[in-house]
């Protein structure tokens, strides 16, 4: 096991460089029933240092559950979770934090009167002399801030400004910037771009990007798959709690990541509704084929049988590192086609 030394804000830091191939977080068919309700279930997902995991979904699909079982709110009740290779139970999301682990949640927990820099140290303030006339070290923490926000590339005018004065997109990367300072090794992201127009969500992306430059293992949980594949390293689609696609960046394109999202089958079958009503060139509208082309043409195998190295496989069949894994919850059969049009 890795020895570990404690950072210097408190977060647990491994003393050697991450080795990129190891994961630091790693799922293994994790799960998690409410009662009799289960929100998750047989989930593997892997997380790297220096690398974007992106886990989409719709409503209800479980991406929130995931997070939470990652970031210590909740604890899991099938599966495994590790950190750095071994087993873990968080029992709160202090256990979570110590070993690196960070979300910055879309509610952001800022007070919106309060300077930027005073936002930053917020809970974690820096003092000065001894008890019992200790008090902030504002200047310290002024300075800090100013620095870190800067080695992340944000610039703002003012770090007396109120926080609630700053655009959503910038609240968001001053999060990061924060997260980052305290030892995050792992960033949790959830929909950051959920509420931000599109250039505040490029700003939010760069940051995503900046972060994981840095080296911290990025998880980020949104809805819309083309934010997610601009930055992304490796694509994780829940649907109604499970896994159903898992594939690096290699492995698919971007509009098949649309159309895994979007729901092929239920697109085409709303394509027919709408086309009973008429009104709707529905001839024109995009294919909506929910299959991942295997790359180089090779057919999927539905049968659970391991396919061949760089093919998509369905049915849950263990897949070569590196290929895309559809989980073909319908059984659906064998399609063939090719990858041509990746970006
Ligand atoms: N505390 C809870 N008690 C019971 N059921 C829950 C609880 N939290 C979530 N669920 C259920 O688990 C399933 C997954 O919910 P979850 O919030 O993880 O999905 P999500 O992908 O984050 O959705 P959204 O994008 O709408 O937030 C849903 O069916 C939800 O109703």
């Amino acid at each position: 096991m890795t020895s570990k030394t404690t950072g210097t804000h408190g977060a647990v830091l491994a003393d050697t460089p991450p080795e990129r191939d190891r994961p630091i977080v790693e799922l293994r068919g994790a799960g998690k029933a409410y009662g009799n309700i289960r929100a998750l279930h047989g989930v593997d997902l892997a997380v790297h240092p220096g690398r974007v995991t992106c886990v989409l979904g719709d409503n209800g699909a479980g991406k929130s559950t995931l997070i939470k079982i990652i970031s210590g709110l909740h604890q899991h009740t099938e599966g495994e979770v590790l950190v750095d290779g071994e087993p873990v139970r968080f029992g709160t999301p202090r256990d979570a934090l110590a070993l690196g682990i960070a979300t910055v949640y879309q509610d952001l927990a800022t007070v919106p009167l309060m300077p930027v820099w005073r936002n930053f140290f917020l809970g974690s303030e820096m003092t000065k002399g001894p008890w019992p006339v200790r008090r902030l070290d504002i200047a310290r923490m002024k300075r800090t801030a100013d620095e870190e926000l800067r080695n992340m590339g944000i610039v703002l005018d003012d770090l007396e400004q109120p926080i609630g004065t700053l655009s959503g997109g910038q609240r968001q990367c001053v999060a990061i910037a924060r997260a980052v300072y305290f030892g995050a090794r792992v960033l949790i992201l959830d929909e950051p771009t959920a509420a931000l127009g599109v250039k505040q969500s490029g700003v939010v992306l760069k940051y995503v990007a900046a972060a994981r430059e840095r080296g911290l293992g990025v998880i980020f949980i949104t809805h819309n798959p083309h934010h997610a594949y601009l930055v992304g390293d490796h694509f994780s689609v829940l649907r109604l709690g499970t896994l159903e696609l898992s594939a690096a960046r290699a492995d698919i394109t971007l509009e098949q990541l649309t159309n895994h999202m979007a729901g092929g089958a239920e697109l085409a079958a709303l394509k027919h509704e709408l086309a009973q009503v008429g009104g709707v060139d529905v001839d024109a509208l995009p294919a909506t084929d929910p299959e991942i082309p295997a790359p180089g043409g090779a057919a999927h195998d539905a049968t659970g049988s391991a396919a061949a190295p760089g093919s998509a496989t369905a049915a849950g069949s263990a897949a070569a590192p590196g290929s895309a894994t559809a989980v073909d919850t319908t059984g659906a059969a064998d399609s063939t086609a090719s990858a041509e049009g990746k970006a």
